[in-house]
């Protein structure tokens, strides 16, 4: 699948954002990755390497040479920056995974809005903000959407395209095709609080927290019965310890405050606790289970 769009800038070097440079360099994009660290920016380039690595030993089995073709050859493609605004004035794509926060999001659009060429569509990768606040900083409206990614995004094969109320047809169509080009399967999605994966996601997380809070079974009965009972690769309480438990109690926390009527989206005492203790999941050695850190 041909995209009309040939040079991307991925700003925010984290988690997503590594991953979301890893796949456009893989789809054959000029990619510039930005993040005002440096330090995170050399630690994205480790990653994406050594994960360029695996596909290719899946790839090119039987062809290492060609493996490793690709990975300089994809790698080569990776371009690094600190400054946002210049790596926006030669894309076609901006790609924003920076932190979820609306105020810092804001202030980034509307500084690149500024600089950016006027054929350059704009995308958040937001997992729970809703897309139409995000780009009310800008003029281009017409040139901006949700493209959500999952995590591991090289990975996952799913994108989520989410039309913002003042997204074009062209835009949209774009963005479908820039999905497909980067290797997934394209959902669209109107701009409602988790789209479509976490308006369902998060409250089967949160109701599998609330079942091991009542103590109604263990953490590791849960997360067997999900696994074996339902056929997901990770149960509830892994999946939560995954993303992080202070990410599910910040969008929790964002939603209740904004459908307070909603009971699905109310605090749970027991992700407070955990969250003010540190017990972050994954990342932090603790959440639900404990984990060597890393
Ligand atoms: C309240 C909730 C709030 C959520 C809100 C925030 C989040 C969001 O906005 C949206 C999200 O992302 S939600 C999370 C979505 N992700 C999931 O649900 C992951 C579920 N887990 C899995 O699919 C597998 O356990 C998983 C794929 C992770 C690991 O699979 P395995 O256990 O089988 O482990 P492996 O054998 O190591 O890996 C399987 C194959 O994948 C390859 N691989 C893994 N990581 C990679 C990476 N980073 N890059 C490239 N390849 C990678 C690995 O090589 C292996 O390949 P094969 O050898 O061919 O099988
Ligand atoms: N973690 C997940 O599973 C998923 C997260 N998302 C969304 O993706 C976005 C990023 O999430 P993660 O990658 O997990 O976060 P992360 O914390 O791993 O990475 C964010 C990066 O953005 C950088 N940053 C912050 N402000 C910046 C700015 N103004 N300019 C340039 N860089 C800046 C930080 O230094 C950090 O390296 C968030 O909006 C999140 O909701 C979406 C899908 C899944």
């Amino acid at each position: 699948m041909q995209s009309a769009i040939k040079n991307v800038t991925v700003i925010g070097g984290g988690l997503m954002g590594s991953g979301i440079a890893q796949v456009s360099a893989q789809a054959g994009q000029n990619v510039i990755l930005v993040d005002l660290s440096s330090d995170v920016l050399a630690k994205s380039q480790k990653s994406i390497g050594a994960n360029l690595g695996r596909v290719a030993k899946k790839v090119y089995k039987d062809k290492p040479q060609e493996g490793e073709k690709f990975v300089a050859e994809s790698m080569a493609r990776i371009k690094t920056s600190t400054d946002p605004a210049e790596a926006a004035k030669s894309a076609d794509l901006v790609v924003e995974a920076i932190v979820e926060n609306m105020n810092v999001k804001h202030k980034l659009f509307s500084q690149l809005d500024a600089v950016a060429p006027n054929h350059t569509i704009f995308a958040s990768n937001t997992s729970s903000l809703s897309i139409n606040e995000i780009c009310s900083v800008v003029k281009r409206k017409d040139r901006f959407g949700g493209l959500h990614f999952f995590n591991p995004v090289p990975v996952m094969r799913l994108l989520e395209v989410v039309r913002g109320a003042e997204t074009s047809d062209a835009t949209y169509k774009t963005m479908m095709e820039w999905g497909k080009a980067v290797g997934k399967t394209c959902i669209t999605c109107k701009d409602t609080p988790g789209f479509v994966v976490n308006r369902l996601l998060v409250p089967y997380i949160c109701e599998a927290i609330r079942l091991y809070e009542r103590g109604d079974a263990s953490a590791r009965d849960i997360d067997t019965a999900m696994k074996l009972g339902a056929g997901y690769p990770m149960g509830p309480l892994e999946l939560a310890d995954y993303v992080g438990l202070d990410t599910n109690k910040f969008i929790l926390d964002g939603w209740h405050k904004k459908y307070p009527d909603q009971p699905l989206f109310n605090p749970i005492p027991l992700l407070d606790k955990l969250v003010a203790e540190g017990k972050l999941g994954v990342k932090a050695g603790e959440g639900f289970y404990k984990y060597d850190k890393k």
